[in-house]
C-alpha cells in the first residue's frame, strides 16, 4: 500500500511572536497540541544558537507533551549535540546556521565537512536518534550523506520556493525530483522543506516516494487569519490530494 506523505509542522514562528514581546504567550507547546490534533504527523523545532525563537524550555516541555514525534533542527555544535543527547528527540535534522541570517539560507555542506558530520551522526545515532541532513538537492551532497551514515535527508526547497520566474521554478522542481529519485535509489528516506506554502506545495508533494514535508512559516502565517487547525487541515489536504 502506498505510504501517505507526511506533514511535519515547524512551530518556530509561534515562538518568534512570543519572543517579540518576551511574554509567555503564544506558547509553542500549546500550538504543538493544536496542530497535532489537526493532523500534523510530527513537530519540527529549530533550537538556534542565538535562541531567537525556540527556547531550551520549549524543547524539554515538548519532549514530555508531544503525541507525535519531535524533529529537532540544530547546528552541528557540541552544545546542540549535548542537548539532543539529553532530550533524545525521535529525529534530529542537522542544518547550517549563521547568526546574521534571516532564515536558513542553504543546505549543509556535507561534502566539505564529512568528518564533522560523520561524528555528529555517530553521537546522535548512539542516543537512538534518527538523524537527517538538511542538504541542497545535489547528488554529490546525497552521496556524502550516505558516506556519513545518515539514514535520512531533507532536501532544501528554498531555491524552488524563491524562484522568480516559472522557468526557474520548473528547473528547481526538476532538481528536487532528480534528488528524490537519486536518494531513494540509494536507500535513503527523503524529506523536503523550506519556503513551501499553499501555492507551491503541490508539485513537491506529488513527487513519488517523498516521505515528509516540513512546513512552518506559511502555516503559521495563514493561521493568523484562519486559525491553526484550519491552516493545518488545508495544507494537509493539498499535500494528500497532490500525492495521490
Ligand atoms: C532548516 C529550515 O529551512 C527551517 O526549518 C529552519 O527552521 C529555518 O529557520 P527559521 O525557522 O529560523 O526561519
Ligand atoms: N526544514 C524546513 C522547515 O522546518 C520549515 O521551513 P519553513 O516552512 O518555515 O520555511
Amino acid at each position: 500500500m502506498k505510504q501517505k506523505i507526511l506533514l511535519g509542522i515547524n512551530i518556530d514562528h509561534i515562538a518568534t511572536l512570543r519572543q517579540a514581546r518576551g511574554t509567555k504567550y503564544p506558547d509553542p507547546v500549546y500550538a504543538a497540541a493544536l496542530v497535532e490534533e489537526a493532523g500534523a504527523d510530527g513537530i519540527t523545532v529549530h533550537l538556534r544558537e542565538d535562541r531567537r525563537h525556540i527556547q531550551d524550555r520549549d524543547i524539554y516541555v515538548l519532549k514530555d507533551t508531544l503525541s507525535t514525534r519531535m524533529n529537532l533542527e540544530m547546528a552541528i555544535t557540541d552544545e546542540m549535540i549535548s542537548i539532543a543527547e539529553d532530550v533524545k528527540p525521535a529525529h534530529c535534522c542537522l542544518v547550517p546556521e549563521k547568526r546574521e541570517e534571516l532564515t536558513t539560507e542553504g543546505g549543509l555542506d556535507v561534502v566539505g565537512n564529512e568528518a564533522q558530520v560523520t561524528e555528529a551522526v555517530k553521537r546522535l545515532s548512539a542516543s537512538g536518534i534518527e538523524v537527517s541532513l538538511f542538504i541542497d538537492p545535489e547528488p554529490q551532497q546525497l552521496e556524502a550523506a550516505i558516506r556519513c551514515g545518515a539514514p535520512v535527508v531533507e532536501l532544501h526547497t528554498g531555491a524552488y520556493a524563491e524562484a522568480e520566474t516559472h522557468e526557474v521554478e520548473l528547473a528547481e522542481l526538476a532538481r528536487v525530483k532528480h534528488a528524490v529519485e537519486f536518494g531513494l535509489s540509494k536507500g535513503l528516506i527523503v524529506n523536503a522543506g523550506h519556503g513551501l506554502h499553499y501555492h507551491n506545495v503541490e508539485p513537491i508533494a506529488a513527487i513519488p516516494g517523498i516521505n515528509e514535508l516540513n512546513i512552518g512559516h506559511a502555516i503559521i502565517a495563514r493561521a493568523v487569519f484562519t486559525g491553526l487547525p484550519e491552516a493545518v487541515r488545508e495544507m494537509k489536504r493539498l499535500m494528500r490530494e497532490a500525492a495521490q
